[in-house]
Order: structure tokens, then C-alpha cells, then sequence
């Protein structure tokens, strides 16, 4: 298998993203982090861009052992001068020149000819070569160079002793068979290319940085550049993270090793994500917070009978904590009663599915369902005898110069009969409950009623417990909704049902005790 190295520039590229800007301490926390990932190269900044960048460089430069650092810099002696001002101390030296060869950019941003390009590659490249072990040169807008020309210079800077040989597609314009074929070309035609490491350097722009840079890899690039989680400029390079996944999970058809220790990808990636504020969608591939998670039914069932059948690699290969069954409105039972018999509860065929009713019409007003969510979905059961009275719907009619009406419809399980009342009350949970005792024909004293909060955010779920008394019975009820008033109805009900079911069991208890001697 051969070897193909990577190069990052989180540090350089990735900091080009509108609005980054990492303090040096910064830089060099992300570039241990980088280290122990095994990243070949890290292009930790612009020396000459500006004093702090030079200072980042320097220390990047001496913390990091194994990778090689290198600073970016024009083709101009200053910025070569000022890369080895900052990395003469480090352990791996190494510098990045760049100069721009297509015809767009050689006429209106550099105005130079095509020779004075080749001689100014030359020229720095060779100063460099002063100083540095390693050597890397950039054909800037390399995709967009023609062809003949881009061997014409790469002729130049492998004469001049250029290490490695980067053709970037610059703004992302490229197919991969277009990336590609640029070099399959340049293994053909340009003399002596061996001598130097070819590189591909990716960005985004029309969604292809991945593919492209795979492209390069099949193409025979010894070296692929990009950054963590594919920030950078515009829309950004290629993420590291997938091409290092696409070859470890498609081994068999790339043929390639990396050496990279794949482990480290969710917590750089975090690290990175923190650092720069830019966040990492949730369905970004390898570490969005969604890429390991599964929420509908048949995905969830595929998953607990085989993990493969969903995924293609595992959340452990890249550091990931685990596979997510989040449950949600697209779930089935079978992950219902897996995370259920994951938190210690087991009901039978018939509980389960009474449970997975309520568990939908949850899922149908709230978003995502947590743990706590479930506790109180079950716990609002759990325990009691069938219900007498089963809450169905509700509306309210409320105005601050009206009274509260409520209008209530429950099934009354003796007789299979939906029951229909309304009335009013001094506020919306009074009016509700005087429906209550209107539809049930019973009267009960309220003698304590409060909310209690279970979750958190806009659609957290509402506990309410209520207290009521007959007869000198107290018992308690609770109901759980997103809406606390309908929370409230189902508390009353259920208060309810549990004073009817134990004054029955009083009644039967009593007609069954022997008639005291007269
Ligand atoms: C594709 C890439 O990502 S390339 C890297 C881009 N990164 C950055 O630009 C970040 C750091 N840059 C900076 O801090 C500043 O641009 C500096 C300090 C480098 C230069 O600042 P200034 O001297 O004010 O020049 P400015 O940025 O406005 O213009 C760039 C100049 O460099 C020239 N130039 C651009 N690329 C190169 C190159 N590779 N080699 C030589 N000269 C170059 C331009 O033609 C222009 O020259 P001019 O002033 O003669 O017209
Ligand atoms: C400096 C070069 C390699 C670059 O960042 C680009 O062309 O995108």
C-alpha cells in the first residue's frame, strides 16, 4: 500500500475564514492536537503577514516535534527572509511559497508575463533552498493554468529544488476528472517530476473539495492538503476528516495509508470547532453531531439487529462517543422499547404499545425527546390499575375580560362512550377542572396543584401534579404535556381514576368483611 501524507492548514487556510483569528496559544494548542492526529505537515501562518502571525509561527514552530511546520509566504525574498526569521528554531523547518500562474491572475493581479512568473518561481525557490530542508511551491489558481505552462514552471521549481510541487485548485472550479487528469499529465510531461512530492490542495466552492482531492490521490498525489472540519476561505477546503475516512473506509479501493491516528478526529475537530466559533453543522460528515446518529424507525431497527446496515463506519474509529437512536416522530417501537429497557424499564406487549400511543402524540409537538422526557412519559402510568376515565382533547376559550371557558372530552372506558362537557371557571386550570368533574359526574376537593418543568427549552415538557380529597381520601395525580394546561386536565383525570379504582376496592373490601354478630 502506498503512503499519502497530510498536510494541514487549519492554521493558515483555516484562519482565512471570515472572521477567525486564533491567538498564538491558540495555534499552539490546535497544533499538538494536529500532532497527535499524525498530520505529516502543519502550515502554522503567514510570517510576514503581520507581527503576531510571525510570533505564532515561531511558537508553533519550536513546541511541535514530529510534524514538519511550515509558513506560507510570496514569492518574494522579504516573506521567505521573515519564514526563517520565525522557524529557524524549530525541529522540522519548512516554508510554502506561492505564485499565482493562471492567466487571470498573471494579467490583473500580478502583471507579470508568463516568463517573468517562471523566473520569479525560480528565484524564490532557490533563496529558500538557503534555508530550508523543505521546500514547497504553489502554482496559485494552478486548476485554472494551462496546461502546457503549469509543466513549464514545474520544470523550473523541481530544477531550482523545490521538495514538493502544489497545484491547488485555487477557487474550486474543478471536476475531479479535470483535477485529476492536470496531474496524470504532469507525470507525463514533465521531466524529472519524481524528484518532488506532488500535492493537491482543495477548496469548496462547488461542494467538490473531497472528491477532488480523492481524485488527486488516484491521480498518484503523495500529498493532500486541507484543514480541520474544511473551514477556510469563502467555502472552505477540503476537511481533512473526510478524505482521511473515505481512505480508511474505502481501503480496498484506494490502496492507500495515511498513518494518521483516526481517534483523534472528534476531539480535534471540537478543539478546532471551539477555537475559531465556527460551528460544525450537524449533518457534516464524520463529526457533525448528527453523522452517527440514527432517528427513524426502520434505520433505528436496522441498527440494533446490525450496525452495518446503517452505518459504514463506526463512531469509535473516529473518537466519536457512540451511535445515537434518537428518538423522535420518524422512531418505531423497537427503539422505543430498546431505550426503554436501556433505562431500567420492561413493560409487556400490550404496555408498551398504551406507552408508544402517548409516546407519538408527544413526538408530534416536540422536537427531539430526551431521556427525562421518557422517565415521565412511563412514570405517568406507571404502577395503576386500567383508567375509568381516559383524557381525550381539549380547548379553552380565554380573554382577560371574559371568563374561561373550557370544553373536555374524555372516554369513559365503562361504556366505550365519549363524554362531552364544558364550563367555566375564575381561571383557565378552574374552568378545566369543573369540565372535569362535570364530564365524570364526580365532585372532588382540590387540595394542592403545582408545574414542575421536566426538560428544557421552548417545547420542554410540563409536569403537573394535583392533590384531591373525597371522603377523607387524598390522592395525588400527575399529567405530562408540552402545554401545562393540558398537563393540568391529564393530572385531574388521573386523580381521578386512582380515588374512583380505591374507593371501589373499599366498597368490594367492605362487602366482603363478615356482618358483625347483631
Ligand atoms: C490563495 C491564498 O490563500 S494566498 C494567501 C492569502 N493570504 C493572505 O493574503 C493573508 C495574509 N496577507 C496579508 O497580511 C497581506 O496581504 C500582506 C501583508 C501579505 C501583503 O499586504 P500588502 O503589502 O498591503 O499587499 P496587498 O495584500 O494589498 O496586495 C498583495 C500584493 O502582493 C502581490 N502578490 C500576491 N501574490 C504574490 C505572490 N505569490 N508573490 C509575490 N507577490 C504577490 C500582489 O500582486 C500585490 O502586489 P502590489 O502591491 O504590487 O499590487
Ligand atoms: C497558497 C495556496 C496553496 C492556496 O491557499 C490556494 O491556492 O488556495
Amino acid at each position: 500500500m502506498r503512503r499519502v501524507q497530510f498536510f494541514d492548514t487549519t492554521l493558515r487556510d483555516g484562519e482565512q475564514s471570515p472572521g477567525v483569528n486564533l491567538s498564538a496559544e491558540e495555534k499552539v494548542a490546535i497544533a499538538l492536537q494536529l500532532e497527535k492526529l499524525g498530520v505529516h505537515v502543519i502550515e502554522a501562518g503567514f510570517a510576514a503577514s503581520s507581527q503576531g502571525d510571525f510570533h505564532s509561527v515561531k511558537k508553533v514552530g519550536e513546541t511541535v516535534r514530529q510534524p514538519v511546520v511550515v509558513s506560507l509566504a510570496r514569492a518574494v525574498e522579504k516573506d521567505i527572509d521573515a519564514a526563517w526569521e520565525a522557524l529557524k528554531g524549530a525541529e522540522s523547518p519548512g516554508i510554502h511559497i506561492f505564485l499565482a500562474t493562471s492567466p487571470i491572475h498573471r494579467k490583473y493581479k500580478l502583471n507579470l508575463t508568463k516568463d517573468q512568473v517562471m523566473e520569479r518561481a525560480e528565484f524564490a525557490v532557490r533563496h529558500a533552498k538557503k534555508y530550508f530542508p523543505h521546500v514547497e511551491f504553489s502554482t496559485e489558481d494552478g486548476g485554472r493554468t494551462e496546461k502546457d505552462f503549469l509543466c513549464q514552471v514545474a520544470a523550473r521549481v523541481i530544477q531550482a529544488g523545490a521538495d514538493v510541487l502544489n497545484i491547488p485548485d485555487t477557487v474550486g472550479f474543478l471536476t475531479p476528472q479535470e483535477y485529476g487528469d492536470i496531474f496524470r499529465h504532469l507525470k507525463e510531461e514533465v521531466p524529472r517530476i519524481e524528484k518532488v512530492k506532488l500535492s493537491a490542495h482543495c477548496h469548496d466552492d462547488l461542494g467538490m473539495a473531497t472528491a477532488n482531492s480523492l481524485a488527486a490521490i488516484e491521480a498518484g498525489v503523495e500529498q493532500v492538503e486541507g484543514t480541520i472540519n474544511g473551514i477556510g476561505e469563502r467555502a472552505g477546503n477540503a476537511a481533512l476528516e473526510e478524505i482521511a475516512m473515505a481512505l480508511a473506509t474505502r481501503e480496498s479501493h484506494y490502496q492507500v495509508e495515511t498513518g494518521l491516528n483516526l481517534k483523534e478526529i472528534a476531539k480535534t475537530s471540537r478543539m478546532v470547532s471551539k477555537m475559531t466559533g465556527m460551528f460544525v453543522p450537524g449533518n457534516k460528515a464524520v463529526v457533525g453531531a448528527n453523522a452517527f446518529a440514527h432517528e427513524s424507525g426502520i434505520h433505528q431497527d436496522g441498527m440494533l439487529k446490525n450496525a452495518a446496515t446503517y452505518e459504514i463506519m463506526r463512531p469509535e474509529t473516529v473518537g466519536q462517543t457512540d451511535t445515537r437512536l434518537v428518538l423522535g416522530k420518524h422512531s418505531g417501537r423497537h427503539a422505543f422499547r430498546d431505550k426503554l429497557a436501556a433505562m431500567g424499564y420492561t413493560f409487556d406487549d400490550q404496555q408498551l404499545n398504551q406507552l408508544f400511543v402517548r409516546f407519538k402524540e408527544l413526538t408530534d409537538r416536540k422536537k427531539t425527546i430526551e431521556d427525562d422526557d421518557l422517565v415521565s412519559l412511563v412514570e405517568e402510568r406507571l404502577g395503576d390499575e386500567d383508567e375509568i376515565f381516559g383524557f381525550d382533547a381539549i380547548q379553552l376559550s380565554y380573554g382577560n375580560h371574559s371568563m374561561p371557558t373550557a370544553s373536555l372530552r374524555l372516554m369513559d372506558h365503562r361504556d366505550n362512550r365519549m363524554v362531552e362537557e364544558a364550563a367555566c371557571g375564575s381561571g383557565s386550570v378552574d374552568a378545566i377542572f369543573h369540565a372535569i368533574d362535570r364530564a365524570t359526574g364526580e365532585t372532588m376537593e382540590l387540595v394542592d396543584y403545582k408545574i414542575v418543568s421536566v426538560t428544557h427549552g421552548k417545547d420542554a415538557l410540563g409536569e403537573v401534579y394535583v392533590k384531591l380529597k373525597r371522603n377523607g381520601m387524598e390522592v395525588q395525580g400527575r399529567g405530562v404535556s408540552t402545554d401545562v394546561l393540558e398537563a393540568s386536565a391529564r393530572a385531574y383525570v388521573h386523580a381521578v381514576n386512582r380515588i374512583l379504582h380505591r374507593e371501589g376496592a373499599q366498597r368490594t373490601k367492605s362487602s366482603a368483611e363478615p356482618v358483625p354478630a347483631p
